[in-house]
């Protein structure tokens, strides 16, 4: 069983052909990664799941509702996650701010005039402390480090309640002690039920940490699997080699 499955999906950027008829089906409650060459579509397979790009043809389903060219507000209320590749997070404000804002964009201006909701602090703070960055919460994000920056971008994520939570490259420019940290994170929000799509080039962070390997080339899959299976696979081994 599925929450999110793609039909078809395709992108094309100019004469570039970014995602080439994707038919994608994610294994639900499992933490998914997808990897595969740079330039392979993996990223604009993202944009197009959330929105942020919209679709040249097929079809995006989320609980077998379709979603496809849904705003990337209305996505997130259904239920999507995401973190991106190069951090985003609002640099001039507070870390606690930058949750506050996170839950509703529109507020930034209640925000700064000082009216926050109770439960709303509360549920940052919770996040926080998952992340082990409480201590950070009147620190302003720009004088985060970068990892530090990655993890309260996933608590910003998190304070939607996503069930579907998309991480791009969480492991890119992280140190190996902040990796390990992510990992075991990502792994406590999957036992709790979340499900997770994982774009990363760290093959180790993938090998242990996934459940299922989507193996894209070229604008769709190739291959997919358990990691062991994915490791040994030949057409994986041609992606990446191009041999
Ligand atoms: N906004 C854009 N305009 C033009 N071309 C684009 C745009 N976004 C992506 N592309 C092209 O589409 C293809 C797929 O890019 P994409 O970033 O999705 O790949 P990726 O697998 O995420 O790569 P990486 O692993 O390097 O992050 C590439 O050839 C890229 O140059």
């Amino acid at each position: 069983m599925s929450s999110l499955r793609t039909e078809g999906l395709t992108k094309a950027f100019g004469g570039v052909l970014a995602v080439d008829a994707a038919t994608v089906e994610l294994q639900d409650g499992k933490i998914n990664a997808l990897i595969g060459p740079n330039g392979s579509g993996k990223t604009t397979f993202f944009n197009l799941i959330t929105g942020m790009i919209k679709p040249d043809s097929g079809r995006v389903l989320y609980r077998e509702r379709e979603i496809t060219r849904h705003s990337p507000h209305r996505i997130a209320h259904a239920g999507i996650g995401r973190t991106f590749q190069l951090c985003r997070v609002f640099p001039r404000l507070t870390v606690l701010e930058n949750l506050l804002v996170a839950v509703r964009r529109t507020r930034l201006r209640e925000l700064l005039a000082g009216l926050h909701d109770k439960g709303e602090i509360e549920r940052a703070r919770h996040w926080l402390r998952r992340m082990g960055i409480e201590h950070l919460e009147d620190a302003e994000a720009r004088d985060l480090s970068y990892g530090q920056q990655k993890l309260l971008e996933l608590a910003a994520a998190l304070m939607a309640e996503p069930d579907l939570v998309l991480l791009d490259e969480p492991a890119g420019g992280v140190n190996p002690a902040l990796i390990d940290r992510i990992v075991s994170l990502v792994r406590d929000l999957n036992a709790e039920g979340r499900t997770f799509l994982v774009v990363e080039h760290n093959m180790d962070m993938v090998m242990s940490m996934c459940d299922h390997v989507i193996v894209f080339d070229r604008g769709a899959p190739i291959a997919e699997g358990p990691p062991s299976q994915v490791r040994e696979d030949p057409r994986v081994l041609e992606a990446y080699l191009g041999v």
